[in-house]
């Protein structure tokens, strides 16, 4: 079962940029991607005392190309062919359980009208992943990729997770679909992004997509965390409460030494 909760109100926009890798420096192995893929659910296994990891997801492209009718297909799994344009931004999250881990992804849409475009680049720090998207039966959605994506990418220090997402399958002939594919993957190519294909009327490859995005920002925000726990100078280790110091004295033991936390009222 999946779970999905609209929040009536935004929360803050995430202003510290925690992901250290983009997807050109970091790319995860077949194997681990299979284990993941094989292990990852949007359901709860049961109560887990385990801490919530986090991601946060921006989509962005031009207006009415489907970005909100993706997140809902997604989502709430529904399709509304009226077009209802997007006031600013609009927030989702999402649960998933990867490796008995609850993952949250935070799902940011935003409007692609031009008189809204302040307010949602406001939004666009602190990225795990950009999500452009475009029209694939309007190309002329497509030349506006780069411009989208090299915006809310550069709103971050470190280099998001890029995603060029083709929607509205649906209504592309067969015959198109390979001339669609050329131009998609050339573009992504050139924008350092992993390209996919969808539909939000149909469903095709929706599910596909967003468990993707999951997968990966998840094993992005580990491959950081292991990175920042064996970067972390070996003099100070915070354990909760207490701060251990290892010193050495004049004989060249080692001595471990607990010194309260300043911030800890009790130890
Ligand atoms: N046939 C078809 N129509 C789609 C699909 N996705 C979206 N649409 C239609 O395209 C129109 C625009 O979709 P939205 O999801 O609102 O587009 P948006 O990118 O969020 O637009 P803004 O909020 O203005 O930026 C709506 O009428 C949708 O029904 C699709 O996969 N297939």
């Amino acid at each position: 079962m999946k779970v999905s909760r609209q929040l009536t109100e935004f929360p803050v926009a995430l202003d510290q940029d925690t992901t250290p890798y983009g997807l050109n420096q970091f790319t995860p192995s077949a194997r681990s991607l299979s284990d993941l893929n094989s292990n990852i659910s949007n359901g709860h296994p049961g109560s887990s005392r385990i801490a919530v990891r986090m991601a946060k997801a921006v989509f962005v492209g031009d207006v009415g190309v489907g970005k909100t009718s993706l997140i809902n297909r997604f989502c709430r799994d529904i399709f509304e062919l009226n077009y209802k344009p997007t006031v600013g931004i609009d927030y989702e999250m999402e649960r998933f359980w990867i490796l008995n881990v609850p993952f949250n992804m935070q799902i940011w849409d935003t409007a692609g009208q031009e008189r809204f475009k302040c307010i949602a680049a406001s939004y666009y720090r602190g990225s795990n992943a950009v999500v452009t998207v475009f029209d694939a039966s309007d190309l002329e959605s497509l030349s506006t990729c780069q411009r989208w994506m090299d915006d809310a990418v550069g709103a971050n220090a470190v280099p998001p997770l890029k995603f060029l997402v083709a929607t509205k399958m649906d209504l592309v002939n067969e015959n198109h679909r390979e001339k669609i594919d050329q131009m998609g993957l050339r573009m992504a190519n050139l924008l350092g992004a992993e390209y996919w294909t969808v539909s939000s009327k149909t469903g095709e490859n929706v599910e596909q997509f967003f468990r993707r995005i999951a997968v990966l920002t998840f094993e992005m925000g580990l491959a950081s965390e292991i990175t920042e726990a064996f970067t972390r100078p070996p003099k100070q280790i915070h354990l909760n409460a207490a701060v251990l110091r290892t010193s050495n004295n004049q004989d060249g033991d080692s001595r471990v030494a607990m010194k309260k936390c300043s911030s800890c009222k009790n130890f």
